[in-house]
């Protein structure tokens, strides 16, 4: 029987929904965190996860409890990969710890496995060189939250071979999501025009044009998005906004650099939900009032 898993490193935010997604598609999952407390807050984070979806009626009691027995929480980096097919990186967004964590999925996944970036924007080309595969390197980038969220936006890389890019679009699919391919540019297609949108809106709000309430209100209201800027950048978290924001203000300039009050409130480790305060105040994950 050949290699029929797929190993995900990081069990944060993304990691763990995509372990979800991929679990609720009916695969096979290992996941692994450098973090033990991390790798339990993973699992906490899907079983609260799968009883929305019972709760909403997309899934029954039992369909949740097979879905969880398909995600295998593991404590070694070997053990995670040596029988995966495909292995879905989602460390946080720093280039020189992506490109390390590549080099040691290089020595120990299979020879034929499949390496995956979830990058919300860095070249996906740099992380594959740090490999000797790189005809085996894509950027699948997932939006967030995983389970819920249809794209999963494939990046090829300078030398990702056209067969890797198909493989994953069919294990995409398979799994109930929809694919887009895109070229491997700083912010590929959908970070580079989310980022445009929040660090406008970010302006307004460090202008006072209104309250941060109501800018997420006029975004989500007028303009029909499902959440406004402020309370989506609090659900991505801010370290991760920062993150993007000097990968990108690198690639094309003053217009991506990231805001004062972004920085500070990093800086101070608001992250947003993650801590429970960035733009907005959390009690136990649920908003109490504008930080
Ligand atoms: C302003 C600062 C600017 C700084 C500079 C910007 C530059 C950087 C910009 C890019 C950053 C990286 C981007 C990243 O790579 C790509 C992305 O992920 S972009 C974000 C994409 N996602 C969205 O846009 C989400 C939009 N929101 C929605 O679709 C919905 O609101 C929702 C999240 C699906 C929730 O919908 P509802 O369920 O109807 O609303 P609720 O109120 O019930 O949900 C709130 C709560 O529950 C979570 N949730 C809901 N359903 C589920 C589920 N089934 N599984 C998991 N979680 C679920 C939701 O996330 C909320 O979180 P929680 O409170 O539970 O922690
Ligand atoms: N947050 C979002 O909404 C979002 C959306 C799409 C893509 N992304 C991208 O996904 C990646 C992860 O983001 P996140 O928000 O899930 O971050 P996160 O901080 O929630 O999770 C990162 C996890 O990686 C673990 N980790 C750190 N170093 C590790 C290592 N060497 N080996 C294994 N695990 C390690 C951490 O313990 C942490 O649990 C980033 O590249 C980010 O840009 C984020």
């Amino acid at each position: 029987m050949g290699l029929t898993k797929i190993a995900v490193i990081g069990a944060g935010l993304m990691g763990s929904g995509i372990a979800q997604s991929l679990a609720m598609g009916g695969k096979e999952v290992l996941l692994y965190d450098s973090s033990g407390k991390a790798l339990e807050k993973g699992g906490a984070a899907i079983r609260k996860s799968l009883d929305r979806f019972v709760k909403s009626g997309s899934l029954t009691e039992a369909e949740s409890g097979e879905v969880l027995q398909r995600i295998r929480p593991v404590h070694d980096v070997w053990s995670t990969v040596k029988d995966a097919w495909l292995v879905i990186e989602a460390v946080p967004e720093s280039l020189s710890l992506k490109k390390l964590v590549f080099e040691e999925l290089d020595r120990l996944a299979p020879v034929e496995a499949i390496l995956a970036t979830n990058t919300s924007e860095l070249s996906v080309t740099a992380i594959a060189a740090a490999t000797e595969r790189p005809e085996k390197v894509l950027g699948m980038h997932w939006f967030n939250p995983a389970p819920v969220m249809k794209l999963i936006e494939l990046v090829k890389g300078e030398d990702t071979a056209q067969e890797t890019i198909e493989r994953v679009q069919d294990v995409s699919r398979e799994i109930g999501k929809e694919t887009v391919v895109v070229k491997d540019r700083q912010g590929f297609v959908t970070t580079r025009a989310i980022a445009a949108h929040m660090l406008e809106c970010m302006r307004m709000y460090e202008e006072q044009v209104a309250e941060p309430e109501d800018i997420d209100k006029a975004i989500r209201l007028g303009l029909n998005y499902p959440m406004g800027p402020l309370e989506l950048a609090d659900l991505v978290g801010l370290d991760t906004m920062l993150f993007v924001c000097e990968g990108m203000a690198a690639a094309y300039g003053d217009r991506f650099l990231a805001p004062q009050s972004l920085r500070k409130l990093v800086e101070a480790g608001h992250y947003g939900r993650k801590t429970g305060k960035g733009f907005y105040t959390y009690a136990g994950q649920r908003e109490t009032s504008p930080s």
